[in-house]
């Protein structure tokens, strides 16, 4: 799948991975609604996307994903500036064990917000064209955090709703592919800001750092690289594409259907 003259949507788009695979998507033709909550950050990121790839491209909307309301309008405010919308990076997230009722709400419910409101615009059963939506999970989405359980859970969460939403397109017909991307450690805000927000759990924090040694770092680069896979390769539906330091591997599930 070429990406010139695709749409892309981007949540959490003004930093971090969301700025990553934004700027991948632009580098790689498409234009880019760039959706996040934090106004100045995005607004201050077009500024720098206009000057490299021109204005035409890029489109900044101030979204909380934690709203419906606003989700909803800025899809269609995307989809009406582009003609519709070919691609979903449900990307907003947070780590806080102490606020983890936000933290379900945001990277779990954001993501469900986040799809259902976009196959109004992109299946094929509501005169959309399909496409591919990559939802952000984590290495945590694969085995738990000690010292988040909560955002461990939110990300496990994601996994299977992508796996399970790739399954209910293809029985449904939306022609919309769900894939999901579970990175290791990447040196973002989210990641500098870990031992203030593990709550209850912070007495882990030297065990969850030794951790995060132990991995390594992974590029932010590999990451955006990695979704950028999953978004062009039109074979990957309900895939898991992990990315460590070490591993660039999509995931083999066990099957239990006998
Ligand atoms: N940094 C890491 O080590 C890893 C991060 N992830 C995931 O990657 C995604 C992005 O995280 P990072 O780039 O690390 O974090 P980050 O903190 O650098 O960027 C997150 C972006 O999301 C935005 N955001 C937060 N809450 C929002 C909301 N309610 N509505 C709209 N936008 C919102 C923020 O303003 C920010 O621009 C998250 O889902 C995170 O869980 C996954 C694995 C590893
Ligand atoms: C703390 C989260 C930091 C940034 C966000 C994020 O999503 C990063 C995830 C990176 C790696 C996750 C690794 C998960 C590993 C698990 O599968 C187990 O191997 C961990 C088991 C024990 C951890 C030891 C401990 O923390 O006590």
């Amino acid at each position: 799948m070429s990406l010139t003259g695709k749409t892309a949507v981007v949540t959490g788009a003004a930093m971090g991975i969301g700025r990553a695979v934004t700027e991948l998507l632009l580098q790689h033709g498409a234009k880019v609604a760039l959706l996040d909550v934090n106004e100045t950050a995005g607004k201050s990121l077009v500024e720098v996307l206009d000057k490299l790839y021109g204005r035409e491209r890029t489109l900044f909307l101030s979204c909380d994903v934690e709203s419906e309301e606003q989700i909803k309008a800025a899809f269609l405010k995307a989809a009406e500036t582009f003609g519709g919308i070919d691609i979903l990076f449900n990307n907003a997230g947070v780590l806080n064990e102490d606020r983890w009722e936000r933290t379900v709400s945001i990277n779990l419910m954001g993501v469900i917000r986040g799809s259902y409101a976009a196959l109004e615009h992109m299946s094929k059963l509501s005169g959309g064209r399909g496409g591919v939506i990559i939802n952000t999970s984590s290495l945590a989405g694969l085995g738990p955090l000690p010292s988040c359980p909560v955002y461990t859970a939110t990300k496990h969460a994601v996994v299977g709703f992508t796996r399970a939403m790739a399954a209910a397109s293809v029985a449904s017909g939306y022609g919309v592919r769900f894939n999901a991307l579970c990175p290791g450690f990447v040196q973002t805000d989210l990641f500098s800001a870990i031992e203030s927000n593990l709550g209850r759990f912070a007495h882990l924090a030297a065990a969850t750092q030794q951790l995060a040694e132990h991995f390594g770092l992974v590029g932010m680069c590999d990451v955006a690289e990695a979704a950028l896979d999953m978004v062009t390769d039109e074979t990957k539906n309900g895939e898991v594409f992990l990315v460590s330091p070490k591993r660039k591997e999509y995931v083999n599930f066990p099957s239990f259907v006998q």
